[in-house]
């Protein structure tokens, strides 16, 4: 059987990362990895959750087939590596931090994917973008902007199926959550006949 792709969506400083940072090692005991982006962003940025390359190196793997999925996005490149395809064939389940503006292609190539849409409140997600203080204020105005441009159309039409998790509240309690609602998503299985 084959596992399922979790896409995690929100906006930028919902706590994508630090959500899938926190739960990877619990969800590695229940069958799913947390995947490892590619980004064109520079070194500093560099983690257990993404690798940073240069354009060029990025443009490279992206021509030779390397990346399940990839976009571009905040003046960046995103690649989800294709090994996630292999781990899904082996039926592990793989969660990604994903893109809202990627989701369509994202459920043509994955027609069976959960999507989690991580929300926080406006004035805690400012605030949060600032203390992060990874971008200029000007970058993040220009998030906040993006993120206006999703708020009437992600919940509409083929979305309805979009689980929410909200993360206006402690870290702890949003992965608590997380996990329940993996597990309470999990795809009926027969047992094995003996
Ligand atoms: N529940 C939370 N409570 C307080 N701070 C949080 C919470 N979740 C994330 N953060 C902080 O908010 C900032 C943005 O989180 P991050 O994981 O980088 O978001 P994203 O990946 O969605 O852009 C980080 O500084 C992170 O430490
Ligand atoms: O289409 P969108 O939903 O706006 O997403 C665009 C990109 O921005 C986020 O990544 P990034 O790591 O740059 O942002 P963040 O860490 O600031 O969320 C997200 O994970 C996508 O890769």
């Amino acid at each position: 059987m084959t596992g399922r792709l979790i896409y995690l969506i929100g906006p930028s400083g919902s706590g994508k990362d630090s959500l899938l940072d926190a739960v990877r090692e619990r969800l590695g005991g229940q069958g799913c990895r947390v995947a490892r982006r590619v980004i064109t962003r520079s070194a500093e940025a560099k983690g257990e959750l993404a690798e940073a390359v240069s354009p060029e190196a990025f443009a490279e793997r992206e021509a030779r087939g390397d990346f399940a999925m990839s976009w571009y996005a905040n003046g960046l490149s995103y690649g989800i590596p294709r090994v996630i395809d292999d781990w899904l064939a082996a039926g592990d389940d793989v969660l990604v931090n994903g893109s809202r503006g990627y989701l369509p292609e994202a459920r043509r190539r994955y027609p069976h994917l959960l999507a989690v849409l991580l929300t926080v409140e406006d004035g805690v997600l400012r605030t949060r973008l600032h203390a992060r203080g990874r971008e200029s204020a000007e970058e993040i105005e220009a998030r906040l902007a993006r993120n206006a441009g999703f708020a009437d159309t992600l919940l509409a039409g083929e979305n309805a199926d979009l689980c929410l998790l909200d993360n206006s509240g402690s870290l702890a309690e949003t992965c608590q959550r997380l996990l329940q609602l993996i597990e309470d998503h999990r795809p009926f299985a027969w047992p094995d006949s003996a």
